[in-house]
């Protein structure tokens, strides 16, 4: 079928972002927002102030506060923090039309339940067609439309091909996959090891230090993604090692930020104080930490830096709990 209009669920940076994709794309948009002061900074200056400030939105995009409008989409968005997917999915499901496709774009785990964001979806909305949009994408980059690759998960190939392709612009493009676990596994694991990257630079400890913590965090996620189902090719694309990569190696990362506060000695409060924008890291540790013991799944990294974030160690015993570590085979 041919897409003509989208709806964006939550008109944070990223669904900003992601309006502005659907739009280039030739898409009409509906981008549903939450707060009174985003759909009337949209409607009346065409940016988003709060969340993605100086962008320039696209007349294709028009802005609600009713999760009802988007009822008339032929495929929807779903971009809120992770942990607000339920309750927002729960919103919407009246109104969804038959047969929509959700494309969930969040990157977390749910914290009490441990489920991914599919299963949060099957539980909600169980009819709709579900795909995953995940992968290396600063929202300030896409929305300058600088070249970006990312991964879409759909397991119907025939549905993610069409999706793909209403999707890709020039600067857009996603890859395709089956796997929707290994590419949302990625997606939550690598905001906890940013945070573990930025820590690690906050404290001075060297370049050397941060590829080992990439490389052996990538080995942490691989291992919890395919003790779920997902396979270890997709955590090693766009969604896992990429994006690994790209958060854990800039500041403009809002985990990795958090990260370096923290290892530059500020708590936890003064480093999220006065944040508006949402660190998925820190709102999923938990959740990473309780589902790897869960499924038997050593994840030393993960685990420090969710007992760090919980105020259970210093930065200092966190360094020396992880370098003390039995020595093991590389593989294991
Ligand atoms: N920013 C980025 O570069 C990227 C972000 N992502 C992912 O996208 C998701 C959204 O992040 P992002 O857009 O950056 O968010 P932001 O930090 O920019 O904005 C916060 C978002 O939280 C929403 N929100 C706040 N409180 C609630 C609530 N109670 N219920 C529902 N929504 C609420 C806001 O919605 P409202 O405006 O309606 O108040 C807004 O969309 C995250 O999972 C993130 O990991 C993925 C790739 C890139
Ligand atoms: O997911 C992202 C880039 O792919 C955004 O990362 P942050 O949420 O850490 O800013």
């Amino acid at each position: 079928m041919a897409y003509r209009t989208a709806g964006v669920i939550g008109a944070g940076a990223w669904g900003t972002a992601l309006a502005l994709v659907c739009a280039r794309a030739g898409l009409d948009v509906i981008l549903q927002a939450r707060e009174p002061e985003v759909v009337e900074s949209v409607t009346n200056r065409r940016i988003n102030e709060a969340f993605l400030p100086g962008v320039v939105l696209d007349d294709r995009i028009s802005v609600t506060s009713e999760l009802g409008a988007l009822g008339v989409c032929d495929l929807v968005l779903a971009v809120p923090p992770a942990q607000y997917m339920r309750a927002t999915l729960d919103a919407y499901a009246p109104h969804h039309r038959q047969g929509a496709p959700i494309i969930l774009c969040s990157k977390g785990i749910e914290r009490g339940s441990l489920k991914l964001m599919t299963e949060v979806l099957a539980e909600t909305i169980p009819d709709a067609p579900a795909a995953v949009l995940s992968g290396p994408s600063f929202a300030a980059d896409v929305s300058k439309g600088l070249p970006t690759a990312v991964t879409l998960a759909c397991e119907d190939a025939g549905l993610g091909e069409a999706l793909m392709e209403t999707l890709s612009g020039p600067g857009f493009r996603p890859y395709l996959a089956t796997d929707l676990i290994g590419a949302e596994v990625g997606g939550a694991i690598k905001n906890v090891l940013a945070i573990a990257c930025g820590i690690s630079e906050g404290r001075g400890l060297g370049r050397s230090a941060h590829a080992a913590l990439i490389t052996r965090g990538f080995a942490e996620m691989t291992r919890l993604g395919t003790a779920l189902g997902g396979e270890a090719a997709t955590v090693a694309g766009l969604c896992g090692l990429g994006d690994l990569v790209l958060t854990c190696s800039s500041p403009q990362s809002r985990n990795m930020s958090l990260g370096l506060a923290l290892g530059q000695g500020q708590t936890i409060q003064q480093a999220l104080a006065g944040k508006r924008s949402v660190a998925e890291g820190y709102e999923s540790a938990p959740a990473v930490r309780e589902l790897a013991r869960k499924v038997g799944v050593e994840m030393p990294i993960c685990e420090a830096t969710a007992a760090l974030l919980a105020g259970e160690t210093t930065v200092d015993a966190m360094i020396e709990a992880l370098l003390s570590r039995p020595l093991k085979a590389e593989r294991e």
